[in-house]
């Protein structure tokens, strides 16, 4: 594969382009992209071909489009391409990052089967996403393999059922804000009990790194870790006891929850256009 198209030079569009480039600097890129100042900044940055004015013909000239554009704006954006080339779809594989919107009602907009289902995060950037994968039936294994080859530059790649996908959209596109809300809470913590917020800021993301690289590298329960932590009479329980209290883990679930209820609703609403 040596050409790719991106259809949306978003957050989420850019970060995976930029991870391809990053494994393949060969590779072309042309991309489509509404916003002028975004379409500027996306052909400079990847010194790629514009298609903005004629995004029907990208799926012709490339081997991948990559869909990035907000899930509401895929019905004009794919009526648009179609009424130019009622075929364009079938003539390349198609990677939609769009939340909620499902295999099948990729194939009835798009008109074609060769669709895979993306739900990366915006580390895929430095190459550090957890992306979930779901393919159309319809794709061969040679292809699913080359998909996934051409995407291994976002990070781990996790072939998932698609229902899953609400889970990991909840987990990892939607749950690396989580993450950060609790860096920020972290450092405001630290700032109240007398720390400079840049140092604040530096031993909050330390901590939560290296928390996820224990887990990693020990194998151990996160639990057993906290347990280790936890001196008899000592400060940890007095700070696990504060967010026991207060709900922690019984509000991040509440937020994994509703996050992938909300994507169980973007996908019915783009089934059904307008609703
Ligand atoms: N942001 C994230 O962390 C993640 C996002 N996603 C998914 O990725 C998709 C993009 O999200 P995100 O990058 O945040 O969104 P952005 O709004 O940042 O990017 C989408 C871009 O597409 C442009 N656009 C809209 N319509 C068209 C069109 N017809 N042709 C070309 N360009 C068009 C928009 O321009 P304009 O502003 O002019 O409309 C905008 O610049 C969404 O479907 C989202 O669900 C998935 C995982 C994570
Ligand atoms: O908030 C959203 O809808 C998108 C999908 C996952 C992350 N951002």
């Amino acid at each position: 594969m040596k050409k790719i198209g991106l259809i949306g030079a978003g957050f989420m569009g850019t970060a995976a382009t930029r991870a391809i480039r990053a494994t393949r600097p060969n590779i072309d890129i042309g991309l489509a992209e509404t916003d002028p100042s975004r379409r500027l900044a996306a052909l400079e940055e990847f010194s790629a071909s514009d298609f903005s004015g004629n995004p029907q013909d990208m799926p012709s000239w490339a081997d991948v489009v990559i869909l990035a554009v907000k899930p509401k704006e895929l019905p004009g954006l794919a009526t648009a391409i179609r009424e130019k080339d009622p075929e364009a779809f079938n003539k390349t594989f198609i990677v939609s990052l769009l939340a909620g919107t499902t295999v099948a009602t990729l194939h009835r907009t798009l008109g074609s089967e060769r669709v895979i289902r993306m739900m990366p995060n915006l580390a895929a950037q430095i190459s550090q996403s957890v992306t979930g994968v779901a393919f159309s039936e319809a794709l061969p294994e040679e292809s699913r393999q080359e998909i996934l080859q051409l995407f291994s530059g976002l990070g781990p790649l996790l072939s998932l059922e698609e229902e899953q996908i609400h889970a990991i959209t909840a987990l990892s596109g939607s749950g690396i804000a989580f993450a950060l809300e609790f860096i920020q809470a972290l450092t405001l913590g630290g700032v109240k009990e007398g720390l400079p917020y840049g140092q604040a800021l530096e031993a909050a993301c330390g901590v939560v790194r290296s928390a996820a690289n224990l887990v990693a590298h020990t194998g151990q329960h996160p639990q057993e870790i906290v347990s280790q932590v936890c001196s008899p009479g000592g400060t940890t329980i007095e700070g696990v006891h504060t967010l026991a209290e207060n709900r922690f883990q019984a509000a991040v679930m509440e937020a994994v929850t509703r996050t992938a209820r909300r994507s169980r609703e973007l996908g019915k609403a783009t089934e059904e256009p307008g609703k």
